[in-house]
């Protein structure tokens, strides 16, 4: 698609990843020390554990991990919306020159959906169901919205049909249009600088899937979003990230440029979890699940993958190995990040 979304270009991206301090200080937003904690009624549940990466400029990060590892805790945590009695803990949450850990509610108002929007698992959660979605269009973009060019570039990006009929109920078009119509007016009503997507394609098939993921694609390389992109599959976070971190037990076990995560894998789950891949397993043998389930991995005291690692050492049952830096990846495992790398 020609580049019609708005001004400004891409700032650039993580594509040839740096490491060190001079990657630390392009990011966007810096997340170090990250926990997150939830009261409930059998004892605190600690969903996030001593979180720490970056997301730069145009760089679309994807967060990784079955359900329950966390993903969604950290974006909540982001976008300072932890439910009430949350307990949150972090060094640092910078964006843009302030840490939204410290700031208070209504300074973080300013900064949500404006600065980072969130898109959500369901589009219906943040449409109002009995409101024309020609009015709701109206709500976020105002006149802008009788542009000729936007209205253009709403048509390329696949709302033609929402144009043509702008005094339907959103229940009158689909999943995926819906879907596109949210994470336009999140991309387009402020052009923010980040967008949190909390698995914006789990509820879609795979033809709607493909367009959303490139919609997502498009507002990168035209608005020079960054994505902090939340899913549980491999595969779909295959297509569209620049980078990957990897969630099991509420701790991020290892970030690496998305090729690495799949040639060379460092920690022993996402290893795991690559074979058990369908694309990666030949067609005439099974797939192969990984043994055990992660239940209960985010109280365990060392690392949270011990009980189901084929390669567990006594050490990882006591003690949560720090996160090294080995080339562009971090990772946190007594054995394949602990020899010569750098202390992340
Ligand atoms: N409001 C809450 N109160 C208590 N526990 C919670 C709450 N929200 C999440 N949790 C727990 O925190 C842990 C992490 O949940 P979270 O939703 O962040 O994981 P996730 O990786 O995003 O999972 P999913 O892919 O299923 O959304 C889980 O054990 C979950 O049960």
């Amino acid at each position: 698609m020609a580049t019609t979304l708005g001004p400004g270009s891409r700032p650039g991206t993580a594509a040839t990843p740096e490491a060190g301090a001079a990657a630390d200080q392009a990011a966007l937003l810096r997340v170090r020390g990250l926990s997150v904690t939830y009261p409930s009624a059998r004892g605190p549940v600690p969903a996030v554990r001593d979180v720490a990466f970056d997301v730069r400029p145009g760089e679309i990060l994807g967060l990784v991990g079955e359900s329950g590892s966390g993903k969604s805790s950290v974006c909540t945590a982001v976008m300072g919306l932890l439910p009430d009695g949350t307990r949150l803990d972090a060094d640092e949450i910078g964006f843009e020159g302030r840490d939204l850990a410290r700031l208070r509610e209504r300074d973080l108002r300013r900064i949500r959906g404006r600065r980072i929007a969130l898109v959500p698992q369901q589009p219906m959660t943040s449409l109002a169901p009995t409101t024309p979605v020609g009015r709701q269009l109206r709500w976020y973009l105002g006149d802008r919205l009788d542009d000729p060019q936007l209205r253009g570039t709403l048509q390329a990006i696949g709302l033609g049909a929402v144009l043509d009929r702008p005094h339907d109920l959103p229940g009158a078009f689909s999943g995926g249009q819906l879907q596109r119509l949210v994470i336009a007016i999140a991309a387009l009503a402020h052009e923010p600088a980040l967008l949190l997507a909390d698995e914006p394609t789990t509820t879609l098939d795979a033809t709607v899937q493909a367009q959303v993921l490139k919609l997502l694609l498009t507002l990168r390389e035209d608005l020079g979003l960054a994505v902090l992109y939340v899913s549980h599959d491999l595969a779909v976070v295959a297509q569209i990230c620049d980078r990957v971190g990897v969630m099991y037990g509420g701790r991020l076990v290892e970030t690496a440029p998305v090729a690495e995560i799949f040639t060379n894998p460092r920690h022993p789950y996402t290893r795991a979890l690559v074979a058990a891949m369908p694309s990666t397993t030949p067609a005439d043998q099974p797939l192969r699940p990984i043994p055990g389930t992660a239940e209960g991995a985010n109280l365990l005291p060392g690392c949270p993958f011990a009980p189901r690692c084929p390669e567990v050492m006594d050490v990882c049952r006591t003690a949560m190995p720090a996160p090294v830096r080995r080339a562009a990846a971090t990772v946190g495992c007594h054995r394949s990040g602990g020899e010569a790398g750098e202390a992340a």
